[in-house]
């Protein structure tokens, strides 16, 4: 890698007197662990695409490096994902400090702290009932629904792609855009339109232990480029999977990296 493709690729962009953090592969000399915010997203960034959402695997040792990470960095260590925050739960418990769920309409700033959910409209549920219905014709294709929204999978059936985005803009398309359709990978998500991954890279920033850090985002998919957008926004950094970490593997190694398992003394 260059540092004139880094230079086009990667969003590292400070408005502020300070300096901008460096490039990735960002180093340990080079992260202050004490002035940096790490936001992560999970699907295709903390663990690899499964076939599907309840395949995932959290891959052995990843655990160890979040929390080794968050410990180090005073807790300011965030997933914010697509999923509902009881999935992120279920994949990391008590892991993250804070979590942000449905791409920032549900956050829980802290541990044990209330879910805040944004007021935004339900969908209505005459469009659940037609996706129940058109996923029922098309074998491989699921419904995954959410308190704010809903979720076509068509990752076991792609060629359902067109079908199933007509029927999603056919919904969506008359309320003016109070909805919108979310271009996910196999999948298109149906939901509310007003809050997304920026926003709660935003909110979670004012607060401690985030409030005054420079936050790092790390993202893989299209809903991630706001997250990333805001992160830099902030004087931070945003980085993506497949151009700056080649693999989830790839940046996981770079988690484990910056806060090293101590040493086995063989006596344990
Ligand atoms: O924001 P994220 O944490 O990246 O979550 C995005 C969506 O991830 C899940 O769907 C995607 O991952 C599945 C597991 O790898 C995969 O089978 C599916 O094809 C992908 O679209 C999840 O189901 C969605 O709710 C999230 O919005």
């Amino acid at each position: 890698m260059t540092g004139t493709q880094r230079s086009t690729r990667s969003v590292v962009v400070s408005t502020q007197d300070t300096p901008p953090p460096p490039q990735p592969p960002l180093s340990r000399e080079h992260l202050p662990l004490d002035r940096v915010a790490f936001l992560f997203d999970f699907d295709g960034t903390l663990v690899d695409i499964a076939p599907t959402p309840e395949s995932v695997v959290v891959p052995p040792g990843l655990k160890e490096a979040l929390v080794r990470l968050r410990d180090a960095c005073g807790g300011a260590l965030a997933v914010i994902s697509g999923r509902p925050i009881d999935q992120v739960d279920h994949f990391l418990p008590n892991i993250p400090f804070a979590v942000a769920g449905e791409h920032g309409i549900a956050i829980r700033h802290r541990p044990d702290g209330p879910i805040e959910r944004a007021a935004l409209p339900a969908v209505p549920s005459e469009w659940i009932r037609q996706a129940q219905d058109l996923v029922a014709s098309f074998p491989g294709t699921r419904l995954e629904r959410k308190v704010g929204g809903f979720v076509l999978h068509y990752r076991a059936a792609p060629e359902a792609q067109g079908q199933l985005k007509k029927a999603a803009d056919a919904w969506v398309e008359p309320t003016g855009g109070q909805f919108h359709v979310q271009a996910a990978k196999m999948a298109w998500e149906i939901r509310p339109a007003g809050v997304d991954k920026g926003y709660a890279v935003e909110v979670l920033m004012e607060d401690a232990p985030f409030a005054g850090r420079r936050p790092v985002f790390v993202g893989d998919d299209v809903t991630d480029e706001d997250g990333i957008r805001e992160a830099v926004r902030l004087g931070g950094a945003g980085y993506r999977i497949g151009t700056d970490f080649p693999t989830p593997a790839a940046f996981r190694a770079w988690i484990a990296s910056l806060v090293p398992a101590p040493a086995s003394t063989g006596k344990e």
